[in-house]
């Protein structure tokens, strides 16, 4: 059995609604993440919000990262702030990058804005560009990079600015096999990383997004009323499936995956 423990709470989502015009697109969303205390192991929070396609994943992801106001309701990080734009590292699906600067330039700037490293920026950047096996990147354009290169200095610039929390919107989306492996991997370590780190990864991909989290949400519509909500958490440490490197094949895994889409 694995011993862990949940304490504060570092995030939470209190009510929230979201209505264009007449049209409510999430309603009475709640649920709140806590900080996982692992004794001996450094470990960060990877929490994934799942489901089907058009029912309201992308506006709640604006709506974390400060991009949107909601129609009703709060998200609030640290102590009860108000969560605004530019307080979470947002990775958004097309791994947005400044297309005129070579990415050492961009990862350097990204490094300025984090005062935590003054004096180190550099330092800091190398490290993470050996860790993601991007040296033959430095000094290429945006455009000269694969996707799979774009979104791992997506990953390291939002690194480097420091922020505590990561939203990745479909990080698994068009990626092959092999490169799936690798992302995934790459998660893993940012996730133990640092124990203040927590990712919140918007995704419809259940497998790996149940092979990634230690918990999942899953947002769906309820007893035909109009607008999504949570339907469900999965808390994947209890279950025994949190932090398992070859865990897709097994039954509990399997059951769980079922279980998630019966239910988006
Ligand atoms: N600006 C807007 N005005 C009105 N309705 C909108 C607006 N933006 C999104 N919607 C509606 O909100 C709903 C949820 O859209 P959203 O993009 O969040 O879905 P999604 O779960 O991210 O889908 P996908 O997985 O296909 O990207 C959709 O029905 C969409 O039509």
């Amino acid at each position: 059995m694995m011993t862990y423990k949940k304490e504060e709470e570092i995030l939470s989502v209190k009510d929230l609604s979201l209505q264009y015009d007449s049209r409510l697109i999430l309603r009475d969303i709640n649920f709140q993440i806590k900080n996982i205390v692992r004794p001996g192991c450094l470990q960060g929070q990877v929490v994934s919000l799942i489901g089907r396609s058009g029912i309201g994943k992308t506006q709640l992801f604006k709506l974390l990262a400060g991009l949107q106001t909601p129609t009703s309701g709060s998200i609030t990080i640290h102590d009860n702030q108000v969560v605004k734009a530019g307080d979470m590292g947002v990775i958004f699906q097309n791994y947005y990058l400044f297309e005129w600067r070579t990415i050492q330039q961009s990862l350097l700037l990204a490094a300025k804005q984090n005062t935590r490293l003054r004096g180190k920026e550099k330092e800091a950047m190398a490290a993470y560009v050996t860790q993601f096996d991007l040296e033959q990147c430095l000094w290429l354009y945006p455009q000269q990079l694969s996707g799979g290169q774009r979104q791992r200095v997506s990953i390291i610039q939002q690194l480097l600015k420091g922020a505590d929390f990561l939203l990745l919107d479909e990080p698994f989306s068009g990626l092959d096999v092999c490169v799936l492996d690798k992302v995934v991997d790459l998660l893993r370590q940012v996730s133990l990383s640092d124990e203040l780190k927590t990712l919140i990864i918007v995704s419809h991909d259940i497998e790996t997004a149940v092979a990634i989290s230690d918990t999942v949400f899953i947002l769906g519509p309820d007893n035909g009323q109009p607008g999504a909500t949570i339907k469900k958490e999965i808390d994947l440490i209890e279950r025994g499936l949190a932090w398992q490197k070859d865990i897709k094949k097994t039954k509990p895994f399997l059951d769980t995956v079922d279980e998630i889409k019966r239910c988006i």
